[in-house]
């Protein structure tokens, strides 16, 4: 390929299809762009271990989440509040030395972009140099202009989430989002300051499917969903509810596609009763 043919076919992931596609390489911000240009509906879940994203990647799940959602899923707070960039940036590479073709999104934590541009800067910087990430997310549209701005200027690709914000749990709940006019007409304006600060991607999270509808009409850039109803570009998933890893309650937007709780838990009743019942280790576990 020749250097100005390598410039202008840039949304090759070598078999097209963001998921199903043949590309082995990673995917990019500009894949994900041709994919709502051909209408294509993409899968994203979160993911933060290198082992967990290896399955993702391996059942080719096109992008990755390193949410701060590890905060309660992973490190065992009740929130996303506590996490910080520190533990963003050592999970985030574990997901990168595990996967081969995602796309590696990573969010950035509360405390490291709210100060200004500068902070989300650097903080960004880190997570794309020490972790290898391809793009980092952060919460809120206009009141986090300058930042999205920022990151897109220096030509890190930034993701802007909308609708319930949880890092902003102490102030707004877990409510859904955007109900009544005012509110609609402020998500929608959010939406399109993103987009025109450079966000390459908006996460909606907990809004109405119909205002979820007219964000992705009016946006040429991708919505993901995550309850905010079928009709954006595409969902996300934290990966332990869907797989029904998650111990206690779960949002009512997930559906459960396994039991890993029951499974890993049966698991490990079978090994301790047969430690107990000296069944294990047997003849071929062992060394003479
Ligand atoms: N395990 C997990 N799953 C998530 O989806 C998730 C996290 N953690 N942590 C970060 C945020 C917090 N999220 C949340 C947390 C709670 C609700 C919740 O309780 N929602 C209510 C609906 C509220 C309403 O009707 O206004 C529900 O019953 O689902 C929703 C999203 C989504 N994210
Ligand atoms: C729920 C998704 C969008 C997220 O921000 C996270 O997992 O941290
Ligand atoms: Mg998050």
């Amino acid at each position: 390929m020749t250097l100005q043919a390598a410039q202008t076919q840039p949304a090759d992931s070598g078999g097209k299809a963001l998921y199903g596609g043949k590309g082995t390489r990673r995917i990019s911000v500009h894949d994900i762009a041709a994919a709502k240009e051909r209408g294509e509906k993409w899968p994203m879940l979160t993911a933060y271990d290198a082992m967990t994203a290896s399955v993702f990647d391996e059942a080719g799940i096109p992008v990755m989440l390193v949410g701060d959602s590890m905060g309660n899923c992973h490190l065992g707070y009740d929130t996303t509040v506590p996490v910080t960039l520190d533990e963003m940036a050592i999970l985030s590479a574990a997901v990168v030395r595990g996967t081969r073709r995602a796309l590696i999104v990573g969010d950035l934590p509360f405390g490291s972009y709210q100060e200004g541009p500068v902070q989300a800067l650097r903080s960004a910087t880190r997570l794309v140099k020490e972790a290898g990430v391809g793009a980092v997310k952060l919460e809120g549209g206009e009141r986090s202009l300058p930042q999205t701005g920022m990151l897109a200027q220096a030509g890190i690709p930034v993701m802007s989430h909308l609708g319930l914000t949880p890092q902003s749990v102490n102030t707004m709940g877990y409510r859904v989002q955007g109900r009544g006019d005012e509110a609609a007409h402020r998500l929608v304006r959010d939406a399109k300051a993103a987009q025109d600060a450079g966000a390459f991607a908006v996460v909606l999270e907990l809004v109405p499917a119909e205002l979820a509808a007219e964000v992705t009409r009016s946006l040429h850039i991708p919505t993901i969903g995550i309850g905010a109803g079928p009709a954006t570009d595409a969902q996300v998933l934290v990966w332990t509810d869907m797989a029904g890893l998650t111990g206690g309650k779960v949002p009512r937007f997930t559906r459960q596609y396994a039991n890993l709780r029951q499974t890993l838990g049966d698991a490990a009743k079978a090994f301790a009763t047969d430690v107990a019942g000296g069944a294990f280790p047997a003849e071929e576990h062992t060394f003479h």
